[in-house]
């Protein structure tokens, strides 16, 4: 183990815990209304299939900024034969700063076909979703990352950038701000009358801020890579590195000479990136690439197991990161996590969690697969689209 990164995690209880201790979810999905009331322990839903259990890690993770854990359209998510007032999501949470009141969902005084969603804290309209990031961080697992290491670059990012909200909440407004100026870039491009001096401010923007972005994630790696090499239990070591040509000129001269050429590069590809409607270069084109240390193997080409116990292995060592940093791990959202492990690792992971001191949301179908949790955790039920806590636990 690395001398200079001896981690202790806050005992659990602290007081410094990020917990959601209210949940209100009104015409979400297949509930019309729903409550739960818990304490900062891990939380244990289970139910049937198409009972709801997703639906509720989702309503959670709409606490943090984005589109939350399905990326789906924000119209979606109102519930079919609900009334016309829009989803809605309140929690009371736990936050760093004390408890929080968080209240958000779809803004349904926007135009037509423009989709947005609002955010209050403690009852005042915040100025943008962003600010969630101040308040909570949170970190999510589902099945359809299954396939983060197999599939396109993006989710990767998305799921790398995520973590780096935990430490950096400022990150969420620079990427938002970022690919915010490449949408108004691309789409003045298109247009093909575009006012030059209109591109060059964009372009200068998405300089500065690109260079901050691919800095904080080259800064992340680095730390991360430091906690991966403490393995958790039977998780394997992860490596990760990022890849891409922003990220080579950051490790290659400062970051104002990073900003220069990123400015340059994007002057001069005006024309192809208006055929392409993208940009040629920038961190929306980097990739983090991982492997898997013990095996000395890119995570692509471990088995489906391997790859989940990765992912695993570096969301919990990215949760002890956070605790050590900052005294408090994020609140984890792990969908049908536990079913898929054996039960060495499933235990591994309960022990991970309570060590951690982390308020884990599990889901699963089986209620046995969490006995090993007993007394640690707090179960509910979902049924119906209800969800009720255990009263005998
Ligand atoms: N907008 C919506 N309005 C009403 N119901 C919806 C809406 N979107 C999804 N649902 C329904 O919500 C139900 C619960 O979905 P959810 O994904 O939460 O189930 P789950 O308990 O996680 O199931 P599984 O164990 O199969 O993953 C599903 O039957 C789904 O069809």
């Amino acid at each position: 183990m690395n001398a200079a990164f001896a981690i202790q995690p806050r005992p659990t209880g602290s007081t410094a815990r990020l917990a959601v201790r209210r949940l209100t979810v009104t015409d979400f999905r297949c509930y019309a209304g729903a409550r739960l009331e818990i304490d900062q322990r891990p939380v244990v839903l289970t139910g049937a299939n198409g009972a709801g259990k997703t639906n509720l890690l989702e309503a959670i993770s709409f606490l943090s900024p984005g589109r939350g854990l399905r990326r789906a359209k924000l119209s979606e998510i109102d519930r079919l034969s609900g009334d016309a007032g829009g989803w809605v999501v309140a929690a009371k949470v736990e936050t760093r700063q004390g408890p929080v009141d968080i209240g958000t969902g779809r803004d349904i005084s926007a135009a037509p076909g423009v989709e947005r969603r609002v955010v209050r804290i403690d009852g005042a309209p915040a100025r943008s979703q962003n600010v969630l990031a101040d308040h909570l961080s949170l970190a999510w697992l589902t099945p359809q990352m299954d396939r983060l290491f197999l599939d396109g670059a993006s989710g990767r990012r998305r799921f790398f950038d995520r973590l780096a909200y935990g430490a950096d909440p400022a990150h969420a407004t620079r990427v938002n701000s970022y690919e915010h100026a490449l949408r108004e870039r691309a789409r003045l491009l298109k247009q093909g009358r575009a006012d030059n001096a209109w591109l060059t401010a964009l372009e200068e923007q998405m300089a500065a801020g690109g260079i901050a972005i691919a800095a904080a994630r080259q800064a992340l790696v680095a730390r991360l890579n430091q906690a991966c090499e403490v393995a958790v239990g039977p998780f394997p070591r992860a490596a990760l590195a990022l890849e891409g040509a922003v990220d080579r000129w950051l490790e290659e001269m400062p970051a104002l000479a990073a900003e220069d050429r990123l400015r340059a590069a994007l002057a001069a590809s005006r024309r192809q990136d208006s055929e392409s409607g993208g940009a040629s270069e920038g961190p929306h084109r980097s990739d983090i690439v991982a492997r898997h240390v013990d095996k000395d193997m890119p995570a692509a080409l471990c088995s489906t197991g391997e790859q989940k116990a990765l992912l695993i292995a570096i969301t919990l060592a990215h949760a002890r990161l956070q605790a050590a940093e900052s005294g408090s791990a994020p609140i984890l959202l792990l969908d049908e996590v536990a079913a898929h492990l054996d039960e060495i690792r499933r235990a591994a992971l309960y022990d991970e969690i309570c060590a951690l001191g982390a308020q884990a949301w599990l889901t699963g179908t089986d209620r046995s697969l969490f006995e090993p949790f007993a007394g640690r955790a707090q179960y509910a039920t979902v049924a119906d689209a209800a969800v009720v806590l255990d009263s005998s636990v």
